[in-house]
């Protein structure tokens, strides 16, 4: 046996005994698996590490239990999360982690150390000192350590770990949860991309696949909302909504800034469509960003979140975009949000953009799936003001609604996937 398959193996054994009755499928299908190196960690070495998960130790809850910041002998710095004894999903999502990240290795996807698995089950993560985006971002004491510069190198990094993600890696993988809580910030500000619990492998040979709804308000694709269509653009669609959010400084969600406008992503292609588009722009920035990259990013931003992910363009083109002008690049259509009504458009975009040439919008996607309907309306709105009850719940703020046809919607929000 490998030593990649002894990881996976020692991971998948202890949950088999007591619930797991697909584990044969998931064992066979993680020992299909290489991947990279893993150190099996033991636990005394990460008690000791963590001065037995000293409460002084700890740097956040996540979804499947807490995280601490170790110290090993050596010196190096670690992360170790900690799977909590409860939840037979957070014990999914532990494995899905695991078996996700140890294929990947990429400067912005956060690396996988190594493991323990008895007597707890313990991941251990190269820490990453700056914190996640979200906790530096949307509070207003942080929020000026994030000039533009870096606003857009944030940008950058991510798309290129989107990129390495869902073309360059060994099999596409579909995050499903990008948000800035699972993009950390190392000391030089190069962001990673964290939390792979709920990431999917996505099949070569399809081009798209039926899910349970699992993710985060705010930032989930509306086709995936609606029929759990899932496919890379989900993905695009949040890093759109990430952008829009890194330009403007408030959340999607939360947007309170125009009574009009039902979120950030109205608002941003409204304020284009007037002419306006720089105003997307926290004023705090106005005076060091670059106009011509803002106005880039802010295109980026609604392209991405268009309505119809056929629109949408692919991590590679979006890279590419980046370092073009903004009128290089082709018109957005409008965005697609819950709550939005809005006619898909069909066949390529053909639009007349600033510098008066028409290009053919990027179209291309490994999603090619016609089950969304030509029109659709999104029963919840995002906006709190008008659906507090889903603001105030932290399990339903991170649930998708679901149309009555779609698939199965997780009352408890964040679920991996049908197994
Ligand atoms: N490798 C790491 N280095 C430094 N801090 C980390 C690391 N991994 C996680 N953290 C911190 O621990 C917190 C919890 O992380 P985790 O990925 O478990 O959950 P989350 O993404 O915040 O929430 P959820 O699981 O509900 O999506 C993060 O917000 C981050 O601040």
């Amino acid at each position: 046996m490998t030593k990649s398959n002894s990881f996976f193996r020692n991971i998948i054994k202890p949950f088999r005994s007591t619930s797991d009755k697909g584990g044969k499928k998931s064992q066979e299908e993680l020992g299909n698996i290489t991947s990279h190196e893993q150190k099996v960690f033991s636990f005394e070495t990460l008690a000791s590490a963590t001065r037995n998960f000293h409460p002084d130790t700890k740097l956040g809850q996540g979804g499947f239990g807490p995280v601490f910041k170790g110290n090993l002998v050596s010196g190096e710095e670690i992360a170790v999360k900690k799977l909590a004894h409860t939840s037979n999903q957070g014990k999914r999502e532990f494995v899905n982690e695991a078996k996700l990240l140890a294929r990947v290795q990429h400067r912005n996807v956060v690396s996988l150390l190594g493991y323990c698995v008895s007597p707890e089950k313990l991941l251990v993560y190269e820490y990453v000192p700056n914190e996640s985006l979200d906790k530096l971002l949307f509070k207003s004491r942080t929020r000026d350590t994030l000039d533009w510069k870096r606003r857009y190198d944030i940008i950058c990094g991510v798309a290129r770990g989107l990129l390495y993600l869902h073309e360059d890696a060994h099999d596409c993988i579909i995050h499903r949860d990008i948000k800035p809580s699972n993009i950390l910030l190392d000391e030089n500000w190069v962001p990673k991309i964290a939390d792979f619990g709920m990431a999917k492998l996505y099949p070569e040979d399809q081009t798209h696949v039926h899910t349970r709804i699992a993710g985060t308000n705010g930032y989930m694709a509306p086709e995936y909302v609606m029929h759990g269509n899932l496919s890379i653009k989900a993905d695009v669609y949040s890093f759109g909504v990430v952008i829009l959010e890194l330009v403007n400084g408030q959340k999607n969600s939360t947007f309170d800034l125009d009574r009009e406008s039902v979120n950030l992503l109205d608002w941003a292609y409204k304020m284009y469509k007037k002419g306006k588009g720089l105003e997307i722009l926290e004023p705090v920035m106005a005076s060091t960003a670059d106009p011509d990259q803002v106005a880039t990013c802010i295109k980026i931003g609604l392209l991405c979140t268009q309505f119809d992910h056929h629109l949408r363009p692919t991590m590679s083109r979006v890279v590419l975009m980046l370092s073009r002008k903004p009128g290089a690049l082709e018109e957005p259509t409008p965005p697609g949000y819950l709550g939005s009504r809005h006619r898909r458009s069909r066949g390529p975009a053909m639009s007349s953009s600033s510098d008066g040439m028409s290009r053919e919008s990027n179209s291309q996607s490994r999603s090619t799936t016609t089950s969304t309907a030509a029109t659709a309306t999104m029963t919840a709105p995002l906006n709190p003001r008008r659906h507090a009850s889903s603001a105030s719940d932290p399990h339903r703020r991170r649930l998708g609604s679901t149309s009555s046809a779609g698939p199965v919607s997780d009352p408890y929000g964040k679920r991996p996937m049908r197994e």
